[in-house]
């Protein structure tokens, strides 16, 4: 990762206290001459369920997508759990994070992407429990174990067996969810994970995710445009704009009186 900040800023913007799990500090993030993020600032606080709203292109996937390291910032800093994704301690000095670095402090972040992306040639059991064997260092058992466990949770407990083209959309996304669950990170990011669903098969999965935001304390990083799932599940509501938070702000508040004249402008949009 090669992220050009300048060290001595990076403590510029120091946490509120402890119990912050992801901090983003200035981060700017261009595709060419796009610039996607503009020295964006936010937060999110363990066991808390944040969700971003915003026009198509305003960088929501962008801010996952860097968590999970699949693209990197141009300047500016990411912390998670008081680690920065972006830097490491090197003989005393900040740099630019190395690969192994990176891997430890991704292990505190699972995903669940728009297309499930599950292991086609594996069955849905070995899908869930080849990361925290491989990753994680599990036995195969105890992998297992965890692996039903998750699987009941999400309902497909009687489905260990089969391979992902032999269930439903809906059903392989669950399946997505579980395994995700499986490395026990700390913070899970949802990326539009019902998009791609047939409608009739969105109810079951936004379901299964509103037993795990009440259920676990988990930490959520959620983008979505399912509006009364974002209500039902958020804490706080982030409203991003040409690369920046505009509005934040409970769901009450940023769905029935938004102060800001682009949040009542998307939300009149898509409510
Ligand atoms: N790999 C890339 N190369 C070039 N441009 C990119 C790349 N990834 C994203 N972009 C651009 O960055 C901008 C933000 O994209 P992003 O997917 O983060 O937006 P979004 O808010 O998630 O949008 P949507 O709600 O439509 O999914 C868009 O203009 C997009 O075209």
């Amino acid at each position: 990762m090669s992220a050009d900040t300048s060290p001595k800023n990076l403590d510029a913007n120091p946490p509120v206290d402890g119990s912050e799990l992801i901090r983003f500090d200035k981060v700017t993030k261009r595709f060419g001459s796009n610039v996607v993020l503009d020295e964006l600032d936010f937060s999110v606080a363990s066991g808390k369920h944040v969700t971003l709203i915003g026009p198509s292109g305003s960088g929501k996937t962008t801010i996952l997508r860097l968590l999970m390291t699949l693209t990197s910032p141009d300047s500016g800093s990411i912390k998670v759990n008081g680690d920065y994704l972006t830097h490491e301690q090197r003989n005393g000095k900040l740099v630019p994070a190395g690969d192994k670095h990176i891997r430890e402090v991704r292990k505190n972040i699972g995903m669940v992407f728009q297309q499930f992306n599950l292991f086609p040639n594996m069955k849905v059991l070995r899908n869930i429990t080849e990361a925290p064997v491989t990753v994680l260092g599990l036995s195969k058992d105890e992998a297992e174990e965890r692996a039903r466990e998750l699987l009941d949770m999400v309902g497909l407990g009687d489905r260990c067996d089969a391979y992902p083209t032999q269930l439903s959309g809906g059903q392989q996304q669950r399946v997505a969810i579980a395994r995700a669950l499986a490395m026990r990170p700390q913070v899970l990011l949802l990326d539009e994970v019902t998009s791609a669903l047939d409608p009739e098969l969105v109810a079951g999965v936004l379901d299964v995710l509103r037993d795990i935001a009440r259920t676990t304390d988990i930490t959520m990083l959620c983008v979505t445009h399912e509006m009364n799932f974002a209500r039902d599940i958020s804490d706080r509501v982030l409203m991003f704009d040409a690369g920046r938070v505009i509005e934040s702000g409970s769901p009450d508040k940023m769905f029935t009186e938004p102060e800001h004249e682009r949040t009542r402008e998307f939300l009149s949009a898509v409510l």
